[in-house]
């Protein structure tokens, strides 16, 4: 074992001495189990992190029951949302080296046999990632799951009170950011933009789009590093504990069979990433990151390469900012290997990459793929909640571990009966009776279970959920359930709300006997008023998935797909001879329609020289439809750091050009950006990069359909200029400093030499 270094023999005495004092020690035991270290990146600055604390406690007891010797330590963390829009977002990229080279550290100090990564937000997977592959010990991937969607609206022909009543439009961080637009053309009141940033992100977890922090969880399924189901149970629902269980149970398990990162991340398992990437219209910045991750696996995966994929993967899954769906909607769906599945019976699939369930990611989508005859109990049952819309409940008076001071919701299910199969079954359950959704009650019994209701009992699935309908239809939407607690023991509440808000329990639910897959043998409806009187409610509902949808809409099949090619392309050309990146998925039909038939955008550029410029720019009107926004000096090592430009898109947007202008820069977008958005340029203007050279009012064609992207001043002119041109400096000292000599540029992942 590579922790023997640290604990076998005499001359490690102090060394045990210290692990002693440390209290990671239970028994002497100890010192012949694995040690596991669990990379935890909590921090409160971060929702998706701000409940990391818990769930490293959780996977920690995991661990150890799963038979590891675990310990914790924890990462920094950049919330890009907040960094955004002033200096701090500089420091977004780069913080992923510190973070890379900080699990490093620790991994080689202390002679880890094994890795439980818990990362969530976009440049701590990455960074954790890049460790993984550097130091090469067996390492499982375990996020801490995206955020509910916000309600925007609710249905307004709705007849239930207005706190039960389901929700007409959603919300999420850039609704946030578009609101601030919107404001500033006044388009929106002050009221209503507060109501906006009170709602929008209504729990914990990763910011609930497809932006790039989810991206890249969904991307480590398809990677092999991360068990089905890691990027799309939402952080506040119940499943995600049987996530955790799974990553610690499976982390002693590789362990022993010596399955490491560089095994499970090959050239094939990192095409499969991008497939499924382009196929789902990730964030640009996936684009940025799998390059720096496949450098550290000693992988010289190229940008070209992307390309060739993006031209033949067609596009079958679009997510907010590219459309209205949230990664909870894909849950539902069936998930990432759901959309996998699409992608294998296309045949663009390498299944053979063995993954770290053990499995190959052919076995995997057999087992997980919501649309295979193959599909188990398990997977199915997995998909019953996480769902959209939160039980907004004016009477609840939850304590300070279900709710933030100003109403947000953290993960109160994950610390009521942890880990507890029975209370995640029920969670489940209670799910269920929240949607109206009798067969995934009944789903939740397989074949052959039992649930008893009064004197009746019903039996297997289809029963069930036929003797379930009527009761909830009967309901008219005015029960909820709630996981509770009798006794010690896991139950369902069930609450009859009255139209005046009030409410009263009416019954609850008790498991007697659990399958091993988590199906329930036997359970039973209980009315006695002495058990009503004395149980007591969790304090969180599960997510009411009011919003309506089709599953095949959301995830397609290739006949239906929304482009027969990828949702993310890379264009060369004379402005970008070692490519570009945008996501087409983004691009509006209105913006096409402006192209013309042959979807070529060809325009004056208006120059702007760095991020603030262009803000200031953009909101004084210098930008006019036809033109082609160009920032530049933002790239990794011009900004340095190579910034999100969420705030001049948002701009853009705001005041009604996202239709009519293109905006292109060697920076780079958050994945909530949308439209027709160009960045990474590359080489950038800091190393001398054709961007750096051009002049206002120069023509700029953009030919999406062949991906090209060219100047069309002459060549004699431009060499000109190249005799002209000088670096434009930006004072700094620190960490930034450093960066900015050893950093590469975009094409290359923005990685650091050395
Ligand atoms: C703040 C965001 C939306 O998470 C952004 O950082 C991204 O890249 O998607
Ligand atoms: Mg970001």
């Amino acid at each position: 074992m590579r922790s023997d270094t640290i604990k076998k023999g005499f001359e490690r005495a102090p060394h045990r001495s210290l692990l002693r004092a440390a209290g990671v020690i239970e028994s002497e035991a100890d010192f012949d189990k694995p040690f596991i270290a669990i990379a935890n990146s909590y921090t409160d600055c971060i929702p998706g992190h701000a409940h990391l604390n818990e769930i490293g406690q959780l996977v920690k007891r995991l661990v150890r029951e799963a038979g590891g010797v675990p310990l914790i330590f924890n990462t920094i963390g950049v919330d890009d949302g907040i960094a955004m829009g002033h200096s701090g977002m500089n420091y977004s990229l780069p913080s992923r080296e510190l973070i890379a080279d900080c699990v490093e550290t620790m991994l080689r100090a202390h002679c880890f046999d094994g890795m439980v990564c818990i990362p969530n937000c976009d440049k701590i997977v990455p960074g954790m990632l890049m460790a993984a592959m550097r130091v090469n010990i067996p390492t499982v991937f375990v996020s801490g799951g995206p955020m509910a969607a916000g309600i925007a609206q609710t249905d307004p022909s709705s007849d239930l009170p207005e706190h039960l009543r389901p929700a007409a439009v959603k919300s999420d961080l850039i609704s946030v950011f578009k609101g601030v637009g919107a404001l500033q053309t006044g388009n929106l009141t002050p009221e209503q933009l507060l109501k906006l940033e009170q709602s929008a992100c209504p729990t914990c977890g990763s910011c609930s789009g497809m932006f790039t922090a989810n991206s890249m969880n969904c991307l480590c399924e398809a990677l092999g590093m991360a068990l089905p189901g890691n990027g799309t149970i939402l952080a506040v629902s119940k499943e995600r504990e049987q996530l955790y269980r799974r990553a610690a149970e499976q982390i002693v398990e590789l362990v022993k069979r010596d399955l490491k990162p560089r095994d499970i991340a090959t050239l094939e398992a990192f095409d499969n990433a991008i497939t499924l990437d382009v196929a789902m219209g990730g964030s640009t910045n996936t684009v940025l990151h799998t390059l720096a991750v496949a450098r550290e696996a000693g992988i010289d995966y190229d940008i070209a390469r992307i390309d060739g994929i993006s031209r033949r993967v067609p596009c079958l899954c679009k997510v907010s900012p590219s459309s209205d769906y949230h990664i909870q909607d894909v849950h539902r769906a069936g998930g990432i290997h759901t959309i996998l599945g699409e992608l294998k019976r296309l045949g663009v699939l390498k299944t053979s990459c063995v993954t770290v369930t053990g499995k190959t990611l052919g076995e995997n989508i057999d087992a997980w793929d919501l649309r295979s005859p193959t599909c188990t109990d398990e997977a199915k049952i997995v998909r019953t909640s996480g769902a959209s819309a939160l039980v907004l409940d004016p009477n609840d008076k939850l304590g300070p571990t279900a709710r933030t001071a100003t109403g947000n919701l953290v993960p109160k299910p994950l610390l009521f009966h942890p880990a507890d199969a029975r209370a995640i079954a029920l969670w489940r359950f209670a799910a269920g009776v929240n949607a109206n959704d009798a067969a995934a009650c009944g789903a939740l019994f397989g074949a052959k279970g039992e649930l008893i209701f009064g004197d009746k009992a019903w039996h297997g699935a289809a029963e069930i959920a036929a003797g379930l309908q009527p009761k909830f239809k009967q309901a008219r939407g005015l029960v909820r359930a709630e996981l509770g607690e009798l006794r010690g023991t896991p139950v369902v509440i069930h609450w009859q709300y009255e139209k005046s808000g009030s409410k009263k329990v009416i019954s609850l639910v008790r498991i007697n006997r659990l399958h091993a897959v988590g199906t329930i043998a036997r359970a039973a409806y209980e009315t006695d008023p002495k058990s009503l009187a004395l149980v007591k409610p969790a304090g969180l509902m599960p997510h009411d998935p009011a919003f309506r949808f089709d599953p095949q809409h959301c995830i397609r099949t290739p006949d239906k797909a929304y482009t027969a090619d990828g949702g993310l392309s890379i264009l060369y050309g004379n402005l970008a001879p070692e490519g570009s990146v945008v996501k087409t998925a983004g691009i509006s039909d209105a913006f096409k329609a402006n192209c013309g038939p042959g979807f070529v955008f060809e325009g004056p550029v208006v120059i702007f020289e760095s991020q603030d410029d262009a803000c200031a720019g953009i909101l004084a009107g210098k930008a006019k439809a036809g033109d082609v926004v160009i920032i530049r000096n933002e790239g990794p090592r011009g900004g340095p750091g190579m910034q999100e430009m969420l705030s001049p898109t948002s701009y853009i947007v705001g005041m009604g050009l996202g239709d009519k202008v293109a905006l292109v820069t060697d920076g780079r977008f958050s994945g909530g950006t949308a439209g027709a958005c160009i960045g990474h340029v590359s080489p950038e203007a800091a190393e001398g990069g054709p961007i750096g050279l051009l002049r206002d009012g120069d023509r700029l064609r953009i030919d999406f359909p062949n991906r090209k992207m060219d100047i069309l001043v002459d060549p004699a002119e431009l060499a000109k200029r190249r005799q002209a041109w000088k670096q434009t400096e930006r004072p700094l000292n620190g960490w930034l400093a450093r960066y900015r000599k050893l950093v590469n540029n975009a094409s290359k992942g923005g990685t650091l030499a050395g």
